[in-house]
């Protein structure tokens, strides 16, 4: 049996952190959606109890570093699972670009797990497993547009932000999360509105959601990578209608409504950057597989 199930990446609308908590990760407020940019995770029954990781990209690990491959052995442990499975990961998603693309793999596996070997689980349950992998997983668990709050793994649902063009631009650095985290200084930041946000979102208010694009973690990453500054310069001097940084970066991210636009800011980028994608937001929950 055989069952292809797709890994949206997602993008950080805001990102708000409030505080360090005693265990180490940071309280987080964060508006996400999932973008119609996605690995593809080809999931094949194994009766033999083996989880083979099959991967053709040199920056992803195929043993237990990868996460995909995590989600798989908590399945198998937490329900005696004496199945195995071939996950073949077909990368579209840039690796460590503040998008979230091994999150989208591990809850892409927990979603395909789940059916390759009747476990019968509901996405909230897979959710609640998702963030023993990492804090950005549950999220990824449903996809669509939602506040997560806690350490990132407490998901309200949203509605579908208004429709535009994303125009994503991912410069050659690689970003650790952990090392911006722990770099964060919160004296000082202008934290973003996330009730306003919400609201612009609730009331399919294109303008004010770009109004209010704000991720509290530029202050660490545009410090330590000036390109990622410049990318936004250059995004926005090509007429983009506004433009963050995803997660943790170093991906940059533009909005426009007009094809138009999005053609000028996409075509201007590609001579600067590594990787430009121009694609849709998903918005809706549940229309991942
Ligand atoms: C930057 C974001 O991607 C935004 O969506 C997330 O906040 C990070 O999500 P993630 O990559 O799934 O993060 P995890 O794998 O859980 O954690 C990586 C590291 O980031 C730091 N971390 C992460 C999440 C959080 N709320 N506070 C933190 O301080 C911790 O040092 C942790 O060891
Ligand atoms: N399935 C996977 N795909 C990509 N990277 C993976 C995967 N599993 C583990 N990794 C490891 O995770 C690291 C971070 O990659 P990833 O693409 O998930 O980062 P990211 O997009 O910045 O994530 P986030 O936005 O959740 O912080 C990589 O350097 C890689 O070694």
């Amino acid at each position: 049996m055989k069952l292809l199930v797709k890994a949206p990446a997602k993008i950080n609308l805001s990102l708000d952190v409030l505080h360090k908590r005693d265990d180490g990760y940071h309280e987080v407020e964060m508006i996400m959606t999932t973008i119609d940019l996605a690995d593809r995770l080809e999931l094949t029954l194994l009766e033999k109890d083996e989880i083979r990781i099959i991967s053709h990209n040199r920056f992803v690990p195929d043993d237990h570093r990868n996460l995909a491959y995590q989600a798989a052995m908590l399945l198998k442990e937490r329900f005696q699972v004496k199945q195995g499975a071939n996950i073949t990961i077909e990368k579209m998603i840039p690796v460590a670009a503040g998008l979230a693309g091994g999150s989208s793999d591990a809850a892409a596996a927990l979603r395909g797990l789940n059916k390759l070997w009747n476990l019968g689980l509901s996405l909230d349950e897979l959710a609640v497993l998702g963030a023993e992998i990492g804090s950005d997983v549950s999220f990824c668990v449903y996809g669509g547009t939602a506040l997560a709050t806690g350490r990132g793994e407490m998901i309200r649902q949203l509605e579908a932000p208004p429709t535009c063009w994303v125009i994503l631009a991912k410069p050659f650095i690689g970003v650790s999360t952990a090392d911006v985290y722990r770099k964060l200084d919160l004296d000082g930041v202008k934290h973003p509105q996330t009730e306003a946000m919400i609201h612009a979102i609730e009331n399919d208010d294109y303008e004010k959601v770009c109004q209010h694009l704000e991720n509290v973690l530029e202050t660490v990453t545009l410090k330590m990578h000036p390109e990622v500054a410049q990318i936004k310069d250059q995004m926005k001097r090509f007429g983009a209608d506004a433009v963050l940084m995803s997660g943790s970066g170093p991906t940059v991210f533009g909005l426009a409504h007009h094809d138009s636009r999005m053609h000028r800011v996409y075509n201007g980028l590609r001579g600067f950057c590594d990787q430009v994608f121009a694609v849709r937001m998903l918005g809706e929950r549940h229309t991942l597989d």
